[in-house]
């Protein structure tokens, strides 16, 4: 068990940023894949994955979309990552024209199982942290490793005091 509090400071992500930073990662990727047919299915690591995956698989009209569980945060911190749902192997198989995506990727632990499982896959991620790097073939915005990034799906709009009258 790893307790990653406290991180300096604080990432936040909204629906908007979120949908630009998934379309630029698509972008990225169409054309890498491994023949002209492009991409032949889309892995999403859930579930923060999930958003991205969806946006990247629309984007690069990806009709085959299937998901791997991957469980190891509770709130902020980590334990060892265990898979506790996979994708269908007779579709993924070795990972060959396959896209795994996530989210994020911080200490790349996640990632590294998941690459267990299909090592020729292409892993791509919307954010990356400097541990992780290693583990991503494709990101697109990286950020310290003492930064947590706060996604859309985990806030919720709320007042907020004005400047003047706070203390
Ligand atoms: O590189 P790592 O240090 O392994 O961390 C990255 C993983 O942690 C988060 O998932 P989490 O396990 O919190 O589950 P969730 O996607 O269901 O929120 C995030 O969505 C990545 O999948
Ligand atoms: O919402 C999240 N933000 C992060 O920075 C992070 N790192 C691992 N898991 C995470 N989840
Ligand atoms: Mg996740």
């Amino acid at each position: 068990m790893t307790d990653r509090l406290p991180h300096e400071k604080g990432f936040h992500v909204s629906w908007d940023q979120l949908h630009r930073d998934a379309r630029a990662l698509a972008w990225r990727l169409q054309g890498e894949g491994p023949d002209e047919g492009g991409w032949r299915a889309v892995v999403a690591i859930t579930r923060g994955g999930m958003a991205p995956a969806m946006i990247v698989a629309r984007e690069l009209d990806i009709r085959m979309v299937d998901t791997i569980s991957v469980k190891s945060y509770n709130h902020q911190t980590q334990s060892e990552p265990k898979v506790i749902k996979s994708p269908d192997m007779d579709v993924v198989g070795d990972g060959t024209g396959v896209l795994i995506i996530d989210d994020l990727v911080d200490t790349g632990k996640t990632l590294e199982v998941v690459r267990k499982h299909m090592p020729k896959a292409h892993i791509a991620t919307v954010y990356a942290k400097p541990m992780g790097r290693p583990q991503v073939n494709t990101f697109i915005t990286e950020v310290s490793q003492d930064t947590w990034i706060f996604f859309p799906w985990d806030m919720a709009l709320q007042y907020v005091e004005p400047y003047r009258g706070k203390d």
